[in-house]
Formats: structure tokens, C-alpha cells, sequence
């Protein structure tokens, strides 16, 4: 439907697009919780992201509220779904968004930007929901200490399943 999905990306070196910012955060700390939660993620993976401003790229990331665009899947205001993103693929594949209808922070209060980054990227990896409570891919929002290292071992070896 969004093009072939694929296990997993079928190349190492992947580019991200942020389309636009969050209000609720300054464009830095968007920039900097976007790159940390790909850090969580190129630290235990032989992958990396390059960061492009024009064209399309692997990850086209962006904040979206209710019916967005031509992506298949909405937003449900406030609360309730915090993001979505798609699975390796063309097209579509591996883009990520955020419901603009979140209060978006780089601390504790409303839903961390870093946390529910690092987590909506394994599934831009092709990682599915973990049933390890403990794991970053456990499909409900726990607040973390985002300083803590948020990758459970159950998220390491399913990531090193796919990009080992
Ligand atoms: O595919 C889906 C469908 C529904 C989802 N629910 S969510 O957006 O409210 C969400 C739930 C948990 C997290 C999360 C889990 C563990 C650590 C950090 C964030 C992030 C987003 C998240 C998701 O990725
Ligand atoms: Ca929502
Ligand atoms: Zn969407």
C-alpha cells in the first residue's frame, strides 16, 4: 500500500528530512531530541543518518495533526496515538510523524520529543511492538529518564536480528 515494505533497509547509510518544527519546542531542541534518538539507534547498528534539508529522504519526518496529507493513517487530536511511522520501504516507508496535538517537550512533562522519537524509529527500522515491559519498543508510553540509556536488551538483539 505504501510501497513494498522490506524486512528491514537493504542499505546502511540513511537520510532523514525534518518538513517542519513543533511550536511547543525551540528548532534546536527538535534538531538535537530527532539526532539523539537516531543515536540510540546508529550506536548498535552499522547504520548511519545524514541529516538533508531539500529532496526526499529515507525519513521524512514531520508534525501532523488529524487527516494529513496522503498518509493512510491519522491523528486523533490530543492524547490517545502520540505518532506513527512506516515501516523500511519507498515511498512512504520509514517516514515518521508526530500528532502536533501533543504538548512536545524535551523534559518530563507533556510526551517527551526524544523518547517517542526513539522509539517511532525502530519501526522506521523495522522493528515491531516488544511485550518486554522494559523495552523501548513496549507499545505503551513510559515515561523514561530520557538520560538513561532507553534500549533494552530485548531492543538490541531484535535490531541486531535485522542489521546485525
Ligand atoms: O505504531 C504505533 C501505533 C500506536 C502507537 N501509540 S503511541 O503513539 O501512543 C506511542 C506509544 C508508546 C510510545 C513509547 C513507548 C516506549 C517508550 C517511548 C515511547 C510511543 C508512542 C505508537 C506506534 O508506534
Ligand atoms: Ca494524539
Ligand atoms: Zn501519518
Amino acid at each position: 500500500q505504501y510501497g513494498y515494505t522490506l524486512p528491514g533497509w537493504n542499505k546502511h547509510n540513511l537520510t532523514y528530512r525534518l518538513m517542519n518544527y513543533t511550536p511547543d519546542m525551540a528548532r534546536a531542541d527538535v534538531d538535537e531530541a530527532i539526532q539523539d534518538a537516531l543515536e540510540v539507534w546508529s550506536k548498535v547498528t552499522p547504520l548511519t543518518f545524514t541529516k538533508i534539508s531539500k529532496g526526499i529522504a529515507d525519513i521524512m519526518i514531520a508534525f501532523r495533526t488529524r487527516v494529513h496529507g496522503r498518509c493512510p493513517r491519522y491523528f486523533d487530536g490530543p492524547l490517545g496515538v502520540l505518532g506513527h511511522a512506516f515501516p523500511p520501504g519507498l515511498g512512504l516507508g520509514g517516514d515518521t510523524h508526530f500528532d502536533e496535538d501533543e504538548n512536545w517537550t524535551k523534559n518530563a512533562e507533556g510526551f517527551n520529543l526524544f523518547l517517542v522519537a526513539a522509539h517511532e524509529f525502530g519501526h522506521s527500522l523495522g522493528l515491531s511492538h516488544s511485550n518486554d515491559q522494559t523495552a523501548l519498543m513496549f507499545p505503551n508510553y513510559i515515561s523514561l529518564d530520557p538520560s538513561k540509556y532507553p534500549l533494552s536488551q530485548d531492543d538490541i538483539s531484535g535490531i541486531q536480528s535485522i542489521y546485525g
